[in-house]
Protein backbone atom coordinates (compact mmCIF):
# COMPACT_ATOMS: atom_id res chain seq x y z
CA UNK A 1 0.00 0.00 0.00
CA UNK A 2 1.56 3.47 -1.22
CA UNK A 3 2.32 5.59 2.26
CA UNK A 4 -0.16 8.54 2.86
CA UNK A 5 1.06 11.07 0.79
CA UNK A 6 1.58 15.22 1.68
CA UNK A 7 -0.08 17.69 1.33
CA UNK A 8 0.13 18.56 -2.15
CA UNK A 9 -0.07 22.71 -2.19
CA UNK A 10 -0.53 25.46 0.07
CA UNK A 11 -2.81 27.98 -1.06
CA UNK A 12 -2.20 30.35 -3.93
CA UNK A 13 -3.73 33.92 -4.32
CA UNK A 14 -4.78 35.72 -7.57
CA UNK A 15 -2.27 38.15 -6.33
CA UNK A 16 0.63 35.31 -5.74
CA UNK A 17 0.09 34.26 -9.47
CA UNK A 18 0.54 38.08 -10.78
CA UNK A 19 3.09 38.65 -8.54
CA UNK A 20 5.22 35.29 -10.08
CA UNK A 21 4.10 36.77 -13.49
CA UNK A 22 5.81 39.37 -13.47
CA UNK A 23 9.05 38.74 -10.92
CA UNK A 24 9.87 34.90 -12.63
CA UNK A 25 8.07 35.46 -16.46
CA UNK A 26 8.71 39.16 -16.45
CA UNK A 27 5.25 39.56 -17.99
CA UNK A 28 3.11 42.55 -17.39
CA UNK A 29 -0.27 40.91 -17.64
CA UNK A 30 -2.16 37.45 -18.35
CA UNK A 31 -3.34 37.12 -21.52
CA UNK A 32 -7.38 36.45 -21.41
CA UNK A 33 -8.02 33.25 -19.91
CA UNK A 34 -4.30 32.49 -19.12
CA UNK A 35 -5.38 33.54 -15.59
CA UNK A 36 -8.77 31.28 -15.52
CA UNK A 37 -6.73 27.87 -16.65
CA UNK A 38 -3.75 28.81 -14.16
CA UNK A 39 -6.18 29.14 -10.86
CA UNK A 40 -7.70 25.81 -12.34
CA UNK A 41 -4.45 24.23 -12.21
CA UNK A 42 -3.33 25.51 -9.31
CA UNK A 43 -6.72 24.55 -7.33
CA UNK A 44 -6.26 20.79 -8.52
CA UNK A 45 -8.61 20.25 -11.06
CA UNK A 46 -7.32 18.46 -14.23
CA UNK A 47 -7.29 20.88 -17.17
CA UNK A 48 -7.97 20.90 -20.73
CA UNK A 49 -6.81 23.52 -22.88
CA UNK A 50 -7.17 23.69 -26.36
CA UNK A 51 -5.89 27.32 -27.87
CA UNK A 52 -4.59 28.96 -30.96
CA UNK A 53 -1.16 28.83 -31.91
CA UNK A 54 1.09 31.34 -29.47
CA UNK A 55 -1.56 31.87 -27.09
CA UNK A 56 0.97 31.20 -24.10
CA UNK A 57 -0.64 27.75 -23.50
CA UNK A 58 3.16 26.30 -21.77
CA UNK A 59 3.03 29.46 -19.28
CA UNK A 60 -0.52 27.68 -18.26
CA UNK A 61 1.51 24.90 -16.56
CA UNK A 62 5.24 26.51 -15.63
CA UNK A 63 3.41 29.32 -14.11
CA UNK A 64 1.52 26.93 -11.56
CA UNK A 65 4.82 24.68 -10.76
CA UNK A 66 6.70 27.44 -9.52
CA UNK A 67 3.69 28.58 -7.21
CA UNK A 68 3.48 24.76 -6.18
CA UNK A 69 5.37 22.77 -3.59
CA UNK A 70 7.12 19.78 -5.36
CA UNK A 71 7.64 18.53 -9.13
CA UNK A 72 5.30 19.02 -12.30
CA UNK A 73 6.04 16.58 -15.04
CA UNK A 74 5.65 17.82 -18.52
CA UNK A 75 5.35 14.91 -21.12
CA UNK A 76 6.92 17.03 -24.62
CA UNK A 77 6.87 15.13 -27.97
CA UNK A 78 10.31 16.52 -29.68
CA UNK A 79 13.33 16.82 -28.23
CA UNK A 80 14.03 20.51 -29.75
CA UNK A 81 11.48 21.75 -28.30
CA UNK A 82 11.75 20.16 -24.88
CA UNK A 83 15.76 21.67 -25.25
CA UNK A 84 13.89 25.60 -26.23
CA UNK A 85 12.05 25.30 -23.62
CA UNK A 86 14.31 24.34 -20.75
CA UNK A 87 16.92 26.99 -21.89
CA UNK A 88 14.05 29.58 -21.26
CA UNK A 89 12.88 28.63 -18.14
CA UNK A 90 16.66 28.13 -17.30
CA UNK A 91 17.51 31.95 -17.91
CA UNK A 92 13.97 32.86 -16.37
CA UNK A 93 15.69 31.34 -13.16
CA UNK A 94 13.29 28.22 -12.72
CA UNK A 95 14.62 25.15 -11.16
CA UNK A 96 14.03 23.22 -14.58
CA UNK A 97 15.29 19.80 -15.19
CA UNK A 98 14.92 17.05 -18.59
CA UNK A 99 15.70 13.42 -18.77
CA UNK A 100 15.49 11.93 -22.36
CA UNK A 101 17.36 9.58 -24.28
CA UNK A 102 20.46 12.12 -24.57
CA UNK A 103 20.66 12.97 -20.85
CA UNK A 104 24.18 11.42 -20.21
CA UNK A 105 23.83 9.30 -17.51
CA UNK A 106 26.04 11.09 -14.34
CA UNK A 107 23.37 14.07 -15.17
CA UNK A 108 20.34 11.45 -14.71
CA UNK A 109 21.90 10.27 -11.69
CA UNK A 110 22.18 13.57 -10.35
CA UNK A 111 18.37 14.48 -11.16
CA UNK A 112 16.88 11.16 -9.92
CA UNK A 113 18.77 11.91 -6.75
CA UNK A 114 17.20 14.91 -6.59
CA UNK A 115 13.34 14.30 -7.20
CA UNK A 116 13.86 11.24 -4.62
CA UNK A 117 15.49 13.08 -2.00
CA UNK A 118 12.06 14.40 -0.23
CA UNK A 119 11.73 17.80 -0.67
CA UNK A 120 13.03 18.03 -4.27
CA UNK A 121 14.52 21.21 -5.47
CA UNK A 122 13.39 20.37 -8.91
CA UNK A 123 10.02 22.43 -10.08
CA UNK A 124 9.82 21.04 -13.75
CA UNK A 125 10.65 17.72 -15.16
CA UNK A 126 10.40 17.83 -19.01
CA UNK A 127 10.27 14.30 -20.18
CA UNK A 128 9.78 12.80 -23.34
CA UNK A 129 6.47 9.79 -24.20
CA UNK A 130 8.83 7.40 -24.62
CA UNK A 131 10.55 7.95 -21.59
CA UNK A 132 7.33 7.61 -19.55
CA UNK A 133 6.71 4.34 -20.90
CA UNK A 134 9.97 2.23 -19.37
CA UNK A 135 9.62 0.81 -16.27
CA UNK A 136 12.43 2.64 -14.91
CA UNK A 137 10.32 6.28 -14.93
CA UNK A 138 7.40 5.06 -14.13
CA UNK A 139 8.91 3.53 -10.59
CA UNK A 140 10.34 6.75 -10.17
CA UNK A 141 7.66 8.80 -10.43
CA UNK A 142 5.49 6.59 -8.19
CA UNK A 143 7.92 6.96 -5.45
CA UNK A 144 7.81 11.05 -6.16
CA UNK A 145 4.52 10.81 -5.57
CA UNK A 146 4.33 8.49 -2.31
CA UNK A 147 6.66 11.24 -0.90
CA UNK A 148 3.29 13.40 -1.53
CA UNK A 149 5.46 15.58 -4.12
CA UNK A 150 4.11 14.91 -7.60
CA UNK A 151 2.32 18.09 -8.44
CA UNK A 152 0.80 17.28 -11.49
CA UNK A 153 1.56 16.05 -15.25
CA UNK A 154 1.45 17.98 -18.11
CA UNK A 155 0.78 17.07 -21.54
CA UNK A 156 2.20 19.22 -24.11
CA UNK A 157 0.91 18.99 -27.89
CA UNK A 158 -1.80 16.74 -26.57
CA UNK A 159 -3.37 15.71 -30.11
CA UNK A 160 -0.26 13.35 -30.74
CA UNK A 161 -2.31 11.34 -28.09
CA UNK A 162 -5.28 10.15 -30.69
CA UNK A 163 -5.02 8.02 -33.80
CA UNK A 164 -7.33 10.93 -35.94
CA UNK A 165 -4.88 13.83 -34.95
CA UNK A 166 -2.02 14.55 -37.08
CA UNK A 167 1.81 14.14 -35.42
CA UNK A 168 0.27 10.95 -33.75
CA UNK A 169 2.42 8.96 -31.47
CA UNK A 170 1.71 5.46 -30.19
CA UNK A 171 4.03 5.91 -27.01
CA UNK A 172 1.36 8.95 -26.28
CA UNK A 173 -1.33 6.57 -26.13
CA UNK A 174 0.69 4.68 -22.92
CA UNK A 175 0.74 7.79 -21.06
CA UNK A 176 -3.48 5.89 -19.85
CA UNK A 177 -0.89 4.70 -17.10
CA UNK A 178 -1.45 8.27 -15.10
CA UNK A 179 -4.91 7.83 -14.01
CA UNK A 180 -4.41 4.23 -13.22
CA UNK A 181 -1.12 4.51 -11.38
CA UNK A 182 -1.14 8.00 -9.67
CA UNK A 183 -3.88 7.81 -7.28
CA UNK A 184 -4.83 7.67 -3.99
CA UNK A 185 -4.65 10.43 -4.49
CA UNK A 186 -5.00 11.24 -7.95
CA UNK A 187 -2.50 13.48 -9.62
CA UNK A 188 -4.09 16.65 -11.38
CA UNK A 189 -3.45 16.61 -15.51
CA UNK A 190 -3.30 19.56 -17.91
CA UNK A 191 -3.40 18.59 -21.33
CA UNK A 192 -2.93 21.33 -23.70
CA UNK A 193 -3.02 21.61 -27.85
CA UNK A 194 -3.87 23.91 -30.27
CA UNK A 195 -5.18 21.94 -32.90
CA UNK A 196 -7.85 19.59 -31.60
CA UNK A 197 -11.25 18.24 -33.43
CA UNK A 198 -13.69 17.34 -31.32
CA UNK A 199 -12.57 13.61 -32.47
CA UNK A 200 -9.23 14.30 -30.87
CA UNK A 201 -10.40 15.92 -28.24
CA UNK A 202 -12.77 12.73 -27.25
CA UNK A 203 -9.77 10.65 -27.88
CA UNK A 204 -7.66 12.41 -25.41
CA UNK A 205 -10.17 12.69 -22.75
CA UNK A 206 -10.38 8.71 -23.00
CA UNK A 207 -7.27 7.74 -23.25
CA UNK A 208 -6.00 9.80 -20.18
CA UNK A 209 -8.88 8.93 -18.28
CA UNK A 210 -9.79 12.59 -18.02
CA UNK A 211 -13.84 12.80 -16.69
CA UNK A 212 -16.04 14.86 -18.48
CA UNK A 213 -18.30 16.18 -15.76
CA UNK A 214 -14.71 17.65 -13.27
CA UNK A 215 -12.29 18.45 -15.57
CA UNK A 216 -11.96 22.27 -16.41
CA UNK A 217 -12.00 22.62 -20.24
CA UNK A 218 -10.87 25.61 -21.72
CA UNK A 219 -10.79 27.20 -24.93
CA UNK A 220 -10.16 29.96 -27.49
CA UNK A 221 -10.56 30.19 -31.14
CA UNK A 222 -7.86 28.63 -33.38
CA UNK A 223 -7.91 31.77 -35.47
CA UNK A 224 -5.38 34.21 -35.64
CA UNK A 225 -5.96 37.39 -36.74
CA UNK A 226 -2.73 38.99 -37.25
CA UNK A 227 -2.41 36.51 -39.91
CA UNK A 228 -2.92 37.25 -43.27
CA UNK A 229 -3.63 33.98 -45.26
CA UNK A 230 -3.44 33.79 -49.05
CA UNK A 231 -3.14 31.02 -51.62
CA UNK A 232 -1.01 31.66 -54.63
CA UNK A 233 -1.64 29.56 -58.12
CA UNK A 234 0.33 27.90 -60.20
CA UNK A 235 0.59 24.84 -62.89
CA UNK A 236 3.31 22.53 -63.59
CA UNK A 237 1.96 21.37 -67.03
CA UNK A 238 2.09 25.00 -68.66
CA UNK A 239 3.78 27.47 -66.76
CA UNK A 240 3.97 30.80 -68.19
CA UNK A 241 7.89 31.13 -67.26
CA UNK A 242 9.77 27.94 -68.83
CA UNK A 243 10.14 25.12 -66.39
CA UNK A 244 8.93 26.45 -63.17
CA UNK A 245 7.28 30.01 -62.12
CA UNK A 246 7.43 29.06 -58.63
CA UNK A 247 10.75 30.15 -58.03
CA UNK A 248 10.52 33.40 -59.93
CA UNK A 249 7.44 34.35 -58.35
CA UNK A 250 8.70 33.56 -55.08
CA UNK A 251 12.20 36.01 -56.23
CA UNK A 252 9.84 38.47 -56.84
CA UNK A 253 7.62 38.80 -53.85
CA UNK A 254 11.19 38.44 -51.73
CA UNK A 255 12.48 41.24 -53.88
CA UNK A 256 9.10 43.44 -52.75
CA UNK A 257 9.56 42.80 -49.32
CA UNK A 258 13.15 43.99 -49.43
CA UNK A 259 11.95 47.01 -51.58
CA UNK A 260 9.65 47.98 -48.83
CA UNK A 261 12.30 47.02 -45.75
CA UNK A 262 14.69 49.59 -47.56
CA UNK A 263 12.13 52.20 -47.69
CA UNK A 264 11.77 51.93 -43.95
CA UNK A 265 15.15 52.36 -43.12
CA UNK A 266 15.31 55.36 -45.42
CA UNK A 267 12.73 56.66 -43.49
CA UNK A 268 14.27 55.43 -39.98
CA UNK A 269 17.74 57.17 -40.97
CA UNK A 270 16.04 60.50 -42.18
CA UNK A 271 15.37 60.84 -38.10
CA UNK A 272 18.04 58.59 -36.70
CA UNK A 273 21.78 58.09 -38.75
CA UNK A 274 22.24 54.95 -36.49
CA UNK A 275 18.69 53.67 -37.21
CA UNK A 276 18.85 49.82 -37.99
CA UNK A 277 15.84 47.66 -38.82
CA UNK A 278 16.17 43.87 -38.75
CA UNK A 279 16.10 41.40 -41.25
CA UNK A 280 13.04 39.97 -42.28
CA UNK A 281 12.74 36.42 -40.62
CA UNK A 282 10.68 33.55 -42.51
CA UNK A 283 9.78 29.71 -42.76
CA UNK A 284 9.57 28.29 -46.26
CA UNK A 285 8.09 24.27 -45.38
CA UNK A 286 9.06 22.21 -48.00
CA UNK A 287 7.75 18.56 -48.56
CA UNK A 288 11.30 16.89 -49.37
CA UNK A 289 14.72 17.36 -47.43
CA UNK A 290 16.14 17.67 -50.96
CA UNK A 291 13.92 20.38 -51.88
CA UNK A 292 14.52 22.13 -49.03
CA UNK A 293 18.66 22.01 -49.38
CA UNK A 294 17.17 22.99 -52.91
CA UNK A 295 16.03 25.95 -52.62
CA UNK A 296 18.09 27.19 -49.62
CA UNK A 297 20.85 27.01 -52.32
CA UNK A 298 18.79 29.05 -54.91
CA UNK A 299 17.91 31.63 -52.71
CA UNK A 300 21.64 31.62 -51.66
CA UNK A 301 22.64 32.11 -55.08
CA UNK A 302 20.64 35.24 -55.28
CA UNK A 303 22.06 36.53 -52.67
CA UNK A 304 19.11 35.89 -49.76
CA UNK A 305 20.41 34.76 -46.71
CA UNK A 306 19.08 31.20 -46.31
CA UNK A 307 19.72 27.95 -44.82
CA UNK A 308 18.22 24.35 -45.27
CA UNK A 309 16.92 22.74 -41.51
CA UNK A 310 15.42 18.69 -41.72
CA UNK A 311 16.34 15.71 -40.47
CA UNK A 312 18.79 14.61 -42.73
CA UNK A 313 21.42 16.75 -41.44
CA UNK A 314 23.76 15.76 -38.51
CA UNK A 315 22.09 17.02 -35.00
CA UNK A 316 25.03 19.67 -34.84
CA UNK A 317 24.07 21.34 -37.67
CA UNK A 318 20.15 21.82 -37.33
CA UNK A 319 21.41 22.99 -33.85
CA UNK A 320 23.79 25.59 -35.64
CA UNK A 321 21.30 26.67 -38.22
CA UNK A 322 18.55 27.09 -35.33
CA UNK A 323 20.94 29.10 -33.31
CA UNK A 324 21.76 31.30 -36.16
CA UNK A 325 18.56 31.62 -37.38
CA UNK A 326 16.98 32.77 -33.96
CA UNK A 327 20.34 35.56 -33.71
CA UNK A 328 19.31 37.57 -36.72
CA UNK A 329 15.36 36.70 -36.25
CA UNK A 330 15.81 38.35 -32.68
CA UNK A 331 18.29 41.14 -33.72
CA UNK A 332 20.86 40.62 -31.99
CA UNK A 333 22.88 43.68 -32.10
CA UNK A 334 26.40 42.31 -33.20
CA UNK A 335 24.81 41.05 -36.23
CA UNK A 336 23.27 44.37 -37.26
CA UNK A 337 26.23 46.36 -37.76
CA UNK A 338 26.12 46.37 -41.94
CA UNK A 339 23.02 48.83 -41.56
CA UNK A 340 24.50 50.37 -44.49
CA UNK A 341 24.58 47.80 -46.52
CA UNK A 342 21.35 47.43 -48.97
CA UNK A 343 21.47 44.44 -50.04
CA UNK A 344 19.22 41.51 -50.21
CA UNK A 345 21.39 39.23 -47.85
CA UNK A 346 20.93 42.03 -44.86
CA UNK A 347 17.54 41.89 -45.96
CA UNK A 348 16.43 37.92 -44.77
CA UNK A 349 16.62 35.73 -42.66
CA UNK A 350 15.00 32.69 -44.00
CA UNK A 351 14.70 28.83 -43.27
CA UNK A 352 13.84 26.48 -45.66
CA UNK A 353 12.25 23.61 -43.75
CA UNK A 354 10.69 20.44 -43.29
CA UNK A 355 7.85 19.40 -41.29
CA UNK A 356 10.97 18.81 -39.09
CA UNK A 357 10.94 22.71 -37.87
CA UNK A 358 7.62 23.45 -36.68
CA UNK A 359 5.44 22.56 -33.48
CA UNK A 360 6.68 24.51 -30.49
CA UNK A 361 9.12 26.82 -32.39
CA UNK A 362 8.31 30.41 -30.27
CA UNK A 363 10.27 33.08 -32.69
CA UNK A 364 8.52 36.09 -32.25
CA UNK A 365 9.34 38.09 -35.26
CA UNK A 366 8.47 35.39 -37.85
CA UNK A 367 6.95 37.76 -40.95
CA UNK A 368 5.81 34.91 -42.95
CA UNK A 369 5.62 31.44 -43.57
CA UNK A 370 5.40 29.89 -47.21
CA UNK A 371 4.15 26.76 -47.57
CA UNK A 372 6.01 25.70 -51.06
CA UNK A 373 3.54 23.24 -52.20
CA UNK A 374 0.56 21.67 -50.50
CA UNK A 375 0.67 21.18 -46.71
CA UNK A 376 0.14 17.66 -45.26
CA UNK A 377 -3.41 18.58 -44.09
CA UNK A 378 -5.02 21.26 -42.36
CA UNK A 379 -3.53 20.45 -38.69
CA UNK A 380 0.17 20.52 -40.23
CA UNK A 381 -0.87 23.67 -41.74
CA UNK A 382 -2.08 25.80 -38.74
CA UNK A 383 0.55 24.35 -36.55
CA UNK A 384 3.27 25.59 -39.42
CA UNK A 385 1.60 29.19 -39.85
CA UNK A 386 1.02 29.40 -36.39
CA UNK A 387 5.15 30.00 -36.57
CA UNK A 388 4.62 33.48 -37.70
CA UNK A 389 3.48 36.53 -36.20
CA UNK A 390 4.00 35.30 -32.76
CA UNK A 391 4.71 38.87 -31.38
CA UNK A 392 0.94 39.46 -32.90
CA UNK A 393 2.13 41.72 -35.58
CA UNK A 394 1.05 41.41 -38.86
CA UNK A 395 2.36 38.29 -40.81
CA UNK A 396 1.82 36.44 -43.79
CA UNK A 397 1.17 32.68 -44.09
CA UNK A 398 1.29 32.19 -48.09
CA UNK A 399 0.49 28.36 -49.93
CA UNK A 400 1.79 28.08 -53.26
CA UNK A 401 -0.27 25.92 -54.76
CA UNK A 402 -0.51 23.43 -57.81
CA UNK A 403 -3.20 21.04 -58.90
CA UNK A 404 -0.09 18.73 -59.99
CA UNK A 405 0.80 18.93 -56.24
CA UNK A 406 -2.45 17.63 -54.83
CA UNK A 407 -2.07 15.17 -57.19
CA UNK A 408 1.24 13.97 -55.96
CA UNK A 409 0.02 14.59 -52.39
CA UNK A 410 -3.53 12.46 -52.95
CA UNK A 411 -1.15 9.43 -54.20
CA UNK A 412 0.99 9.37 -51.50
CA UNK A 413 -1.53 9.49 -49.13
CA UNK A 414 -3.77 6.23 -51.02
CA UNK A 415 -0.41 4.33 -51.04
CA UNK A 416 0.52 5.56 -47.02
CA UNK A 417 -3.13 4.51 -45.92
CA UNK A 418 -2.89 1.14 -48.15
CA UNK A 419 0.38 0.16 -45.88
CA UNK A 420 -1.01 1.68 -42.28
CA UNK A 421 -2.80 -0.84 -39.98
CA UNK A 422 -4.72 1.65 -38.46
CA UNK A 423 -7.90 2.75 -40.41
CA UNK A 424 -8.59 5.82 -37.93
CA UNK A 425 -5.14 7.14 -38.52
CA UNK A 426 -5.05 6.62 -42.39
CA UNK A 427 -8.94 7.90 -42.72
CA UNK A 428 -7.48 10.82 -40.72
CA UNK A 429 -4.82 11.82 -42.82
CA UNK A 430 -7.27 11.51 -46.41
CA UNK A 431 -9.85 13.80 -44.54
CA UNK A 432 -7.34 16.16 -43.03
CA UNK A 433 -5.48 16.19 -46.81
CA UNK A 434 -9.28 16.61 -48.08
CA UNK A 435 -9.98 19.32 -46.19
CA UNK A 436 -6.27 21.42 -47.27
CA UNK A 437 -7.48 20.90 -50.87
CA UNK A 438 -10.66 22.24 -50.10
CA UNK A 439 -9.12 25.48 -48.40
CA UNK A 440 -6.73 26.24 -51.33
CA UNK A 441 -9.30 26.07 -53.96
CA UNK A 442 -11.86 27.88 -51.84
CA UNK A 443 -12.44 31.27 -53.28
CA UNK A 444 -15.23 32.36 -51.67
CA UNK A 445 -15.50 31.46 -47.78
CA UNK A 446 -13.39 33.64 -45.88
CA UNK A 447 -10.27 31.57 -44.84
CA UNK A 448 -10.27 32.18 -41.06
CA UNK A 449 -13.75 30.68 -41.18
CA UNK A 450 -12.37 27.68 -42.77
CA UNK A 451 -9.53 27.31 -40.47
CA UNK A 452 -12.07 27.88 -38.06
CA UNK A 453 -14.77 25.30 -39.00
CA UNK A 454 -12.32 22.62 -39.12
CA UNK A 455 -11.62 22.92 -35.54
CA UNK A 456 -15.11 23.33 -34.74
CA UNK A 457 -14.61 26.41 -32.67
CA UNK A 458 -17.41 27.29 -29.71
CA UNK A 459 -16.20 30.90 -29.93
CA UNK A 460 -18.26 32.17 -32.89
CA UNK A 461 -16.76 33.80 -36.20
CA UNK A 462 -14.35 36.53 -36.02
CA UNK A 463 -14.62 39.01 -38.94
CA UNK A 464 -11.21 39.25 -40.76
CA UNK A 465 -11.14 42.31 -41.10
CA UNK A 466 -9.29 41.60 -44.99
CA UNK A 467 -6.71 39.25 -43.51
CA UNK A 468 -7.19 36.91 -46.16
CA UNK A 469 -7.31 37.22 -49.95
CA UNK A 470 -10.79 36.07 -50.31
CA UNK A 471 -12.13 38.71 -48.08
CA UNK A 472 -9.24 40.95 -49.37
CA UNK A 473 -9.81 40.73 -53.23
CA UNK A 474 -13.47 39.60 -53.72
CA UNK A 475 -14.60 36.14 -54.81
CA UNK A 476 -15.15 37.00 -58.44
CA UNK A 477 -11.25 38.24 -58.71
CA UNK A 478 -10.09 35.27 -56.94
CA UNK A 479 -11.32 32.62 -58.87
CA UNK A 480 -10.42 34.52 -62.06
CA UNK A 481 -6.89 34.84 -60.58
CA UNK A 482 -7.14 30.89 -59.57
CA UNK A 483 -8.68 29.58 -63.11
CA UNK A 484 -5.37 32.02 -64.82
CA UNK A 485 -2.96 30.28 -62.37
CA UNK A 486 -4.22 26.10 -62.52
CA UNK A 487 -4.02 23.61 -64.68
CA UNK A 488 -7.04 21.37 -65.00
CA UNK A 489 -7.77 18.36 -63.48
CA UNK A 490 -7.49 16.79 -66.44
CA UNK A 491 -4.00 18.06 -67.42
CA UNK A 492 -2.69 18.05 -63.69
CA UNK A 493 -3.32 14.01 -63.47
CA UNK A 494 -1.70 13.51 -67.35
CA UNK A 495 1.16 15.25 -66.30
CA UNK A 496 1.79 13.61 -62.75
CA UNK A 497 1.26 10.16 -64.80
CA UNK A 498 4.24 11.33 -66.62
CA UNK A 499 6.61 11.51 -64.37
CA UNK A 500 8.90 9.25 -62.83
CA UNK A 501 8.48 7.18 -59.62
CA UNK A 502 10.66 8.64 -57.49
CA UNK A 503 12.19 7.54 -53.75
CA UNK A 504 11.11 10.43 -51.74
CA UNK A 505 13.19 11.23 -48.69
CA UNK A 506 10.07 12.98 -46.85
CA UNK A 507 9.90 13.81 -43.22
N1 LIG B 1 0.85 36.85 -20.49
C1 LIG B 1 1.76 36.97 -21.44
N2 LIG B 1 2.23 38.18 -21.78
C2 LIG B 1 3.16 38.32 -22.76
N3 LIG B 1 3.70 37.29 -23.44
C3 LIG B 1 3.27 36.05 -23.15
C4 LIG B 1 2.28 35.82 -22.14
N4 LIG B 1 2.07 34.49 -22.08
C5 LIG B 1 2.88 33.91 -22.99
N5 LIG B 1 3.60 34.85 -23.64
C6 LIG B 1 4.58 34.63 -24.72
O1 LIG B 1 3.88 34.12 -25.85
C7 LIG B 1 4.76 33.32 -26.62
C8 LIG B 1 4.08 32.04 -27.01
O2 LIG B 1 3.93 31.21 -25.90
P1 LIG B 1 3.96 29.62 -26.02
O3 LIG B 1 5.19 29.18 -26.74
O4 LIG B 1 3.66 29.08 -24.70
O5 LIG B 1 2.73 29.43 -27.01
P2 LIG B 1 1.85 28.16 -27.27
O6 LIG B 1 0.47 28.51 -26.89
O7 LIG B 1 2.48 26.94 -26.65
O8 LIG B 1 1.94 28.08 -28.85
P3 LIG B 1 2.14 26.83 -29.84
O9 LIG B 1 0.95 25.95 -29.68
O10 LIG B 1 2.18 27.51 -31.17
O11 LIG B 1 3.45 26.20 -29.49
C9 LIG B 1 6.00 33.07 -25.77
O12 LIG B 1 7.06 33.85 -26.28
C10 LIG B 1 5.60 33.56 -24.39
O13 LIG B 1 6.68 34.10 -23.66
Amino acid sequence: MPRAPLPLKRSVSITDLRFTLRRVFGKDSFRPLQEEVITAAVAGHDVFLCAATSFGKSLCYQLPAVVSWGVTVVISPLLALMHNQVQSAQELGIAVESINGRTPWAEKVRIETDLLCGHPATKLLYVTPELCATDHFRKLILQIHRQGQLVRVAIDEAHCISEWGHDFRPTYKELIWLKSTLNCPSVPIMAVTATATRQVRDDIFSILGLDDGTTRCFSTSTVRPNIHYEVQYFSESNPENGENDILPYLMSRLEFMHQRRLARLNSLLQEDAAAVVAPISGIIYVSLRSTADWLASKLTVAGIRALPYHAGLEDEKRTQTQTTFLRYATADPGLLQARDDRSLMTSFNIICATTAFGMGIDVPTIRFVIHYGLPRGMEAFTQESGRAGRDNKAASSIIFYTREDKERCEFRARSDANREKSKAKSEARMQSLKSMVDFCENTDICRHHLVSRYFGDQAGLADCYFACDVCKEGPARLKRRKEKGLATETEAFAFTQREPVMNYDFE
